[in-house]
């Protein structure tokens, strides 16, 4: 058997044309800040890619960039002053953060309503309570593809690879409102393989090059590979050994063009939701 490929760059590019129509029929441009200290390499394709797609699909998009050596004291400002601010919907500050400031304060003082990361603890358990909420760019993409590769999710066996805030910990909680039976398995788990071929729906989010195994795939999952991982040879793979994987799963997303793309149409898709809200538009 050989796999659908989930083309993640076709069904962002859908979901942003969806949102360019409801944004002009808003009469305002939805305001989105993205903050980012000092030039984390890995994150410059990141921020190029999101101010043309926010600029195209019409919302009032703009960077603001700090030096590397920015006090966390500076930086909290900034935020105070986005947070302030009536034209600006959603705040999103650039991770990594360099060492000397603390992420976690810096996350916590964006105010919940501009939350677009779905970062900030209001959101994070909101979701785990099931309350609506401004969710995570990344897992809410990858139920958008879910739903796009006619995934059925109910009573179906999730395994999630990799606990981060970020992806892991809210992928779980979006599989489980969706009535997946989820299983969350990480770096310290035994028989990662076995506990991976028990998956109907496999999502792979450890930020660890080509880990999962052609063998670590049931045969006809689904499998979603959350990973972005630059080798040194300058080749970008993901968490799952594509060429592997794409004997066994029966829809696999690649990389690039899986995930990726999805995370830029979902921050979109909150820096809408968001406008709505705060506006009552
Ligand atoms: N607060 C915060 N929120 C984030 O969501 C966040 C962040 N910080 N810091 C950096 C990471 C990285 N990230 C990416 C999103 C999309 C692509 C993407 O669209 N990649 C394309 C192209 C990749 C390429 O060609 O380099 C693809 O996978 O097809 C990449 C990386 C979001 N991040």
């Amino acid at each position: 058997m050989t796999a659908r490929i989930i083309d993640g760059k076709a069904v962002a590019a859908t979901l942003r044309a969806g949102l360019a129509e409801r944004v002009k029929s808003l009469g305002f441009a939805p305001g989105l800040r993205v903050v980012r200290v000092g030039d984390d390499p890995a994150s410059g394709v990141y921020v190029r890619n999101k101010d043309r797609a926010a600029q195209q699909a019409g919302f009032d998009s703009a960077t603001i960039q700090l030096p590397e050596d920015t006090t966390e004291a500076a930086l909290l400002a900034v935020v105070r002053q986005l947070n302030e601010d009536p034209a600006v919907d959603g705040i999103l500050v650039q991770l990594p953060l360099p060492a000397h400031i603390r992420a976690d304060a810096v996350i916590q003082a964006v105010d919940p309503a501009k939350d677009v990361d779905g970062f900030h603890a209001i959101n994070a358990g909101k979701l785990a309570i099931g309350q609506p909420a401004l969710t995570p760019c990344t897992p809410k993409g990858v139920m958008h593809l879910l739903a796009a590769a006619g995934a059925s999710l109910r009573g179906a066996r999730a395994v999630v690879l990799g606990r981060s805030n970020i992806v892991g910990k809210p992928m779980a909680a979006l599989l489980l409102a969706a009535d997946a039976t989820v299983t969350v398995v990480h770096s310290r788990t035994q028989n990662l393989a076995t506990e991976c071929r028990r998956a109907d729906i496999l999502v792979a989010a450890v930020g660890r090059p080509e880990l999962v195994r052609g063998d670590w795939i049931e045969e006809g999952a689904t499998v979603i590979d959350v990973g972005i991982n630059r080798l040194p040879n300058g080749r970008l793979v993901g968490d799952v050994a594509f060429d592997e994987a794409v004997q066994h799963a029966g829809a696999i997303t690649p990389v690039p063009g899986g995930v990726g793309p999805m995370t830029i149409a979902c921050l979109l898709e909150n820096t809408l939701e968001a406008a709505i809200a705060r506006r009552g538009a």
